[in-house]
């Protein structure tokens, strides 16, 4: 329910993740299911799976998650988390530029850093870097950024790849920027149980995730689906079902509100193509500015005019 203000939501934790940054962002955007308000209360989940389980057992209203990310592609633990279990939907989307910092206790050099803690995403931004400047180090994974910053404040690794900020939150000192691709943008997005469909603002996006039959031509079918009705994609990718090699589910988002003639239209068409199909909501879109003008022959009023054309020959007229 776009501005109703919610008053229990989660996020990837602990503090100083930039999930929280990003929680900060939506929490000002206009219309944003989430107030400032909300901020103080804010529950810190630490992993994606414990976010996505708080809300289908209603003990939040809402999570903010990470989604994709401009070099490291999408998060597995998010795509897989919302493409199965109880169905979730997506109700808003926040874009953050990250930047890194090497993060270590005050006082340790360079030549002391035997451990580097991270999020995936964090160590896959910066491996060119670690690979050349701290190239006997080993890498250790860890549920967020912000939760490696606390594990080489509490003394179980040497370093961190963090947000500059939560280096500071936990008392840390930065060594360095390691980024590989300063500029690198994720893809945060707010999920909630259905029921919540925000209204169409006329710049949205809806993602869905489709298995496509093991067939010559079905993703091609597919994807027609869409081309014909001038919908653009925004997004395409394939993830594994679990069931045997060759099976794939599509996960994808396009231009566009489930309301939207020309949507719903390529959704039924899926629906009719695909072994099963999965709808994750419509919201507004965070890039608005990046949107592709809709050929006037799928708007809306062309379909009604179409119907109105169809139901005159239906009954003789
Ligand atoms: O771990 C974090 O701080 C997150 O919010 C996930 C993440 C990790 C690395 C880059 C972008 C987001």
């Amino acid at each position: 329910m776009p501005g109703t203000s919610m008053t229990r939501v989660a996020y990837l934790g602990p503090e100083g993740t930039f999930t929280e940054s990003a929680l900060s962002t939506l929490a000002t955007l206009p219309g944003s299911p989430v107030g400032v308000a909300d901020l103080t209360h804010a529950r810190p989940e630490v992993t994606v799976a414990t976010a996505l389980a708080g809300v289908r057992a209603g003990e939040t209203d809402g999570a903010l998650v990470p989604l994709e990310n401009s070099v490291e592609g999408s998060v597995p633990a998010t795509m897989d988390g919302l493409a199965a279990g109880a169905a979730l939907v997506i109700t808003a989307e926040v874009f953050l530029e990250v930047s890194f910092a090497l993060a270590v206790r005050p006082g340790t050099r360079a030549d002391q850093v035997r451990t580097v803690a991270s999020h995936p995403h964090g160590l896959a931004q910066c491996r060119r870097w670690l690979a050349e400047h701290l190239p006997g180090a080993t890498e250790v994974l860890a549920s967020s950024t912000a939760e490696a910053a606390r594990d080489v404040a509490e003394g179980r690794h040497d370093a961190a790849v963090c947000a500059p900020l939560a280096g500071e939150r936990y008392g840390l000192e930065s060594l360095a920027d390691p980024a590989d691709n300063p500029g690198a943008v994720t893809r945060f997005v707010l999920v909630q149980q259905p029921g919540t469909l925000p209204a169409p603002t006329g710049a949205d996006k809806t993602t869905v995730v489709a298995v496509v039959p093991d067939r010559t031509g079905a993703l091609l079918s597919v994807l027609t689906e869409f081309a014909v009705r001038g919908i653009s994609l925004t997004r395409i990718e394939s993830r594994p079902t679990r069931e045997r090699l060759g099976v794939y589910s599509f996960s994808l988002d396009c231009e566009g509100h489930v309301a939207d003639r020309r949507v719903g239209e390529a959704l039924t068409a899926l629906h009719r193509l695909c072994a099963e199909v999965r709808f994750l909501g419509s919201y507004p879109r965070a890039d608005a500015g990046a949107r592709k003008q809709v050929p006037e022959t799928v708007e809306d009023a062309a379909f009604a005019a179409a119907d109105r054309w169809l139901e005159q020959i239906r009954s003789g007229g």
